[in-house]
């Protein structure tokens, strides 16, 4: 059961991103709980990607508090407590699998003996995870784009960390291997306590998550549970709760565009309409 007072694992308040000419996150505000699977979901070029980047610490030009377990963003303290997938896969195609991982799990856990043996212990339990155990001694380079983005989920385990970022991790997957992902993530997140920030442009998958960021151009439209955003927009999915949040937002934002040109022609009617 998760601790009410426990603080956040992720605090935004005004986080605001700049790249090149154009502000990609606008003056985000919302809270990440901890032990839990956030969905950070919205159109592709919303700012998902740039959103987690700031997470891990990796963008530049970002402004406002981000605060992740504790710490200001990019803390170096922070790198081996968070693991953090990309969505292109970073693994060594002349490696195997578990070469890979033992590559990976070295620079993470370094040293000869009681370190070897630990390190041989995560590298098996990783590739269990993600069901990769019949393909350990493949050539990372032999297998499918799933079976790749896999091998970097498992990299990313390797740690035992508290906060796994996944940069939509099921892109390319046929059906029954989402399922698997999104089983293997509730899992983690039940049992190791880890709190997963995944991000998708795919609604259904919204379905599965704890709680939900839905971005639209950079702004948040909603930081809610699933089911409190179909509730509170009387719809029967997150897709039509996230359609309904999208017209209303362009709405409010006709209607402050006119109030503006009404405020510049000196009108003294107010035109936004209550919402
Ligand atoms: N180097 C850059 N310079 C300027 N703008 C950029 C740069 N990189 C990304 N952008 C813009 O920032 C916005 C957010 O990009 P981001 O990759 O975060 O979106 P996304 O929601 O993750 O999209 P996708 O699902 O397609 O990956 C996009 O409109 C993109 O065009």
């Amino acid at each position: 059961m998760m601790n009410i007072e426990e603080p956040p694992a992720i605090e935004a308040r005004d986080l605001t991103v700049v790249r090149g000419p154009r502000t990609v996150l606008r003056a985000l505000d919302f809270t990440v709980p901890k032990g839990q699977i956030t969905g950070l979901l919205g159109p592709s070029g919303c700012g998902k990607s740039t959103l987690m980047r700031a997470v891990v610490g990796t963008q530049a030009k970002v402004t406002g508090t981000l605060n992740v377990l504790d710490h200001p963003a990019g803390a170096p303290s922070l790198r081996s407590r968070i693991g953090y997938v990309t969505q292109d896969p970073s693994v060594y195609d002349d490696l195997t699998v578990r070469q890979n991982l033992d590559y990976f799990a070295a620079i993470l856990d370094p040293g000869r003996g009681p370190a070897a043996h630990r390190r041989h212990d995560h590298v098996t339990r990783a590739i269990d995870d993600v069901d990769l155990t019949t393909h350990a001694d493949a050539l990372a380079g032999n297998l499918s784009g799933g079976q790749r983005s896999r091998v970097s989920l498992a990299v990313a385990l390797l740690g035992a960390p508290e906060l796994l970022v996944l940069d939509e991790p099921t892109v390319g997957l046929d059906p029954v291997l989402r399922r698997d992902l999104w089983n293997l993530f509730h899992s983690i997140a039940a049992d190791r306590g880890t709190t997963i920030l995944v991000s998708s442009h795919v609604m259904d998958e919204a379905e599965r998550c704890h709680r939900l960021l839905l971005m639209r151009e950079g702004e948040l439209l909603a930081d809610d549970t699933p089911e409190a955003l179909r509730t509170r927009t009387a719809t029967e999915t997150v897709e039509a709760a996230f359609l309904h949040l999208v017209d209303e937002a362009v709405a409010a934002s006709r209607s402050d565009a006119t109030s503006t040109s009404s405020t510049s022609t000196n009108s003294t009617t107010p035109t936004r309409s209550p919402r």
